[in-house]
């Protein structure tokens, strides 16, 4: 019980806290690439990523038209993959995220499985990059991919770059996200080995019996539902950086906890929090459509 209590004490206090890092960080970090901090450019997406989410924003559009402008890695899984960033722009994500890791800013780790790493949000990163790529590519993407996932309702994200280097992280235990949809972005560097490894729904009885293994490539996203068991084989050589986002929709969550599976119970916090909300999000009826 003593522990339980340290854990929701500690969690309790993790929405202050970043908020104390991000106001430090905006005050007195000084950015590598200041560029990267400017508002999302089409320039810094892959061709094949606009291409794709302009096709999903068109009239008529639908998940066949789609699953052509994306690889599917496996069907059955529902995991896909696109190139998402321009090689030049992960470039300079990845050495605003070294810099910042080399500095003596404080950093709140990833997740309770990454020690490496950093929350965009506390970089000041989700104003200008994270929220317009949910809110303007992804979001349309998702809508056709996972209608059923809250595809088309994402609201927040919780967005982080996990590191893995010989001496530091080198793998990730079997998990499912916190959230209804993960993007995870290879950045870089060169490295061998850290693949992915997919099971079935967390809820599936023996779920990881045969997993899919999926290679990183970099500048390419994989795209899965959230609670897809999965994790990340030992690193061979080099470092890999990930951008991981998870993406959130109330409108899913408020019903059903996707951690718990359980009806969930709020309690108040700084931003987005985990992406509940007290309020469901403004829908259309379209039954009163006419
Ligand atoms: O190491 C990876 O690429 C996977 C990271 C991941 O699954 C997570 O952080 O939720
Ligand atoms: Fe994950």
């Amino acid at each position: 019980m003593a522990e339980l209590e340290e854990e929701v004490e500690r969690r309790q206090r993790l929405g202050q806290e970043a908020a104390a890092r991000k106001a430090l960080i905006a005050s007195s970090y000084h950015p590598v690439r200041p560029h990267v901090y400017n508002t999302l450019q089409d320039e810094a997406l892959a061709p094949e990523f606009l291409a794709a989410a302009e096709y999903s924003t068109s009239p008529g559009a639908d998940l066949e038209g789609l699953l052509q402008r994306l690889e599917t890695v496996s069907g059955e899984k529902r995991i896909y993959r696109l190139p998402v960033f321009t090689a030049p722009f992960c470039q300079a994500l990845l050495e605003e995220l070294e810099h910042f890791e080399h500095s003596d800013m404080p950093k709140g780790r990833p997740n309770t499985m990454n020690n490496y790493g950093v929350l965009l949000h506390e970089l000041g990163l989700d104003e200008p990059l994270v929220t317009p790529l949910r809110e303007r590519f992804l979001q349309p993407l998702m809508a056709l991919l996972y209608p059923d996932c809250g595809g088309g309702w994402l609201d927040s994200h919780r967005a982080f770059v996990v590191k893995y280097a010989p001496g530091q992280d080198r793998e990730l235990g079997c998990h499912y996200d916190n959230a209804e949809l993960t993007l995870n972005v290879a950045l870089g560097k060169a490295f061998t080995g850290g693949a992915l490894y997919f099971g079935d729904l967390f809820q599936a009885p023996s779920a990881l019996a045969r997993p899919l293994e999926v290679e990183h490539v970099v500048g390419r996203g994989i795209l899965h539902r959230g609670g897809q068991l999965h994790g990340a084989r030992p690193l061979g050589t080099g470092e890999r950086w990930n951008l991981v986002v998870w993406l959130r929709a109330s409108a899913v969550r408020n019903r059903l906890c996707p951690m718990c599976c359980r009806k969930p119970e709020l309690v108040d916090d700084d931003g987005f929090g985990d992406g509940f909300t007290r309020e469901e999000p403004t829908t259309v009826d379209v039954c009163a459509l006419t």
